[in-house]
């Protein structure tokens, strides 16, 4: 039912005295598709939930015309969100508001599915990594950020040291004389199940500032960063893969400091990245709380 005559616009006329520029006025929470680029030619549309701002610098507005940013973002549905396409969202949503805001911010969450085959077998299965990007338009200048985490397995080297002593105790018991037969070593081992060394499922959370840099593809990034760390989850097990994942955790005892390292290597090469912070977080099985690390490209002075 269409009411006769112009819609009311209180954004036209009820202005409250004393009004001061807004720096960020949007909408946050909202649902919208976009293509996320994963290699060249390749895109996955993913499920976003969106946050949109634009600055309200004009005093004496109202309000910000919120319709304008919505269908702007709509946009991002058929075009690449790629460093291009969001800087052309970000400079129509300051346009669109007609001259009262003079800086736009974006903020897209979503999850990527992507593929991972198992370590031995040949089976594939699908992981999903929480992914947010972020671009900003202000004085001129285009920011993009990337923020993802990342899960791995971290088992303790002191525990394993710990560990390996029980064993030569065990064995040391077991046997009385100085020599074993090895047949009958490798059959009591394979019997005894003497210590087990604490690892646990563990975090890595990564903020990467890219400044005006195009953003990278995502999965050479997050599979980058598994191979960085070394004992990546899994998805698909069978026993060839647990037994890999196994000896895997043992080449690669780590501390949340050794994981810690190991991501600030992979950072420090990079090209494209202005500044990061990042945080490991080793949900210890020993305890009821974490061990972390946070580290960042240019700590506070
Ligand atoms: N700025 C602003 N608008 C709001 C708010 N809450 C609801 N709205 C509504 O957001 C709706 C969309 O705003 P506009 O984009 O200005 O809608 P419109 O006036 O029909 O479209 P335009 O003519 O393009 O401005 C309007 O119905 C507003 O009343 C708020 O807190 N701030």
């Amino acid at each position: 039912m269409q009411y006769s005559g112009s819609l009311p616009d209180i954004a036209k006329t009820q202005i409250e005295t004393g009004t001061y520029p807004l720096q960020w006025v949007g909408m946050e929470g909202i649902a919208a598709p976009i293509n996320i680029a994963t290699a060249k030619d390749q895109q996955q549309v993913v499920a976003a939930k969106a946050n949109v701002y634009v600055s309200l610098d004009d005093a004496a507005e109202k309000g910000i015309h919120m319709s304008r940013l919505h269908a702007i973002l709509n946009e991002l549905s058929t075009t690449a969100c790629d460093k291009d396409g969001l800087g052309k969202v970000l400079k129509k949503m300051v346009n669109s508001q007609a001259g009262i805001s003079q800086g736009a911010r974006i903020e897209l969450a979503f999850d990527l599915l992507l593929p991972k085959p198992s370590l031995l077998s040949n089976e594939t299965g699908y992981q999903t990594y929480p992914i947010e990007i972020c671009g900003q338009l202000q004085s001129g200048q285009y920011d993009y950020e990337l923020k993802l985490s990342v899960p791995y397995s971290s088992t303790c080297p002191c525990s394993a040291a710990l560990s390996r002593q029980l064993l030569a105790n065990a064995i040391d018991s077991a046997f009385a004389t100085s020599s074993i037969d090895k047949q009958t070593l490798l059959t009591w081992v394979q019997a005894h199940s003497i210590a087990t060394p604490h690892s646990q499922r563990s975090y890595a959370y990564l903020n990467l500032s890219l400044g005006d840099n195009p953003l990278p593809f995502l999965p050479p990034l997050i599979f980058g960063i598994e191979e960085a760390i070394g004992t990546p989850v899994q998805t698909m097990v069978k026993r060839s893969d647990e037994q890999e994942f196994a000896r895997l955790n043992a080449d690669n005892l780590m501390f949340c400091e050794d994981a810690a390292r190991r991501i600030k290597a992979m950072l420090e090469q990079s090209t494209w990245i202005k500044d990061y912070w990042f945080k490991v977080e080793h949900q210890e099985s020993l305890h009821a709380h974490d061990a972390v690390v946070i580290d960042r490209k240019f700590p506070a002075r």
